[in-house]
């Protein structure tokens, strides 16, 4: 079957961003996405949980439009921007943080003041190293740049694989708080891969568990905590 992916509102219903209906995805021969059928709106927080190998990251690079689905269909809501922070940094090499987010900033149109961009480097403490090349960090300093680059273009949706790897206390605390002014408390869009239940149930109002490239269960985050207390009693 051909995968479909459009772009034009008609099909979605409103507060609709994205929606998928039998989403297969195949690397070679395996099949890692086996059919998944979910609908992405406006506040949604989704928590996905699952084991190693699920096709978590897979199911996330296909919402995010920069890996095609071998089948089903995707669609989007005209001017729907994602954002997507990776589990590991794929950039140019020998690019330095700054072009980096002068390239983003250029690509995106967006117009910020040298005073604004340096107090947003200084929030998420990457400014001491600005003039570094990327791949010269250690995985705590890139994952603050790509944490900063999934939300500097103020997208509906923004997918977040893993954001705690690699961040101590301090810099987390600060990228949450950002992270709640920013998406949450504007009602945006918001998907988050992780291994870690507390950060389900501080950031998310839904979940999904994906287990062998199908979603196997999916609710309210508040139906497991008043079920089970906390999330991380449900896993
Ligand atoms: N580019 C690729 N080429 C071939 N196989 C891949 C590729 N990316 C992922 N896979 C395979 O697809 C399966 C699903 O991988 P994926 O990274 O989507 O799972 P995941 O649920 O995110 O896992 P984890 O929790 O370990 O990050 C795995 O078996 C993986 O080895």
């Amino acid at each position: 079957m051909q995968q479909q992916i459009n772009t034009t509102a008609n099909n979605v219903k409103s507060e609709t961003l994205i929606s998928l209906q039998n989403i297969k995805k195949s690397y070679g021969s395996k099949e890692v996405l086996r059919g998944i059928t979910l609908e992405i709106k406006k506040g949604d927080r989704i928590g996905v949980i699952g084991t190693n190998g699920a096709g978590k990251s897979t199911l996330s690079e296909v919402i995010s439009g920069i890996r095609k689905p071998t089948s089903g269909h995707l669609d989007v809501t005209k001017n729907t921007l994602v954002g997507i922070q990776f589990q590991q940094s794929k950039y140019p090499v020998g690019i330095s943080v700054y072009d980096l987010i002068k390239y983003y900033l250029e690509v995106y149109h967006i117009e910020m003041k040298k005073s604004e961009l340096d107090d947003l480097m200084i929030k998420y403490q990457i400014i001491e190293f600005k003039n570094r090349a990327i791949e010269k960090l250690s995985g705590g300093q890139q994952q603050r740049v790509n944490i900063l680059l999934s939300l500097i273009h103020n997208p509906d949706l923004v997918i977040f694989d893993e954001i705690s790897t690699g961040l101590d206390i301090e810099v987390r605390q600060e990228i949450f708080d950002f992270i709640k002014e920013n998406v949450i408390d504007k009602n945006k869009a918001l998907m988050l891969v992780t291994h870690n239940m507390n950060e389900i149930e501080e950031m998310c109002n839904k979940f999904i568990y994906v287990d062998n490239g199908v979603i196997v269960e999916q609710g309210l985050v508040s139906e497991i905590v008043a079920e089970y207390g906390s999330v991380q009693n449900y896993t």
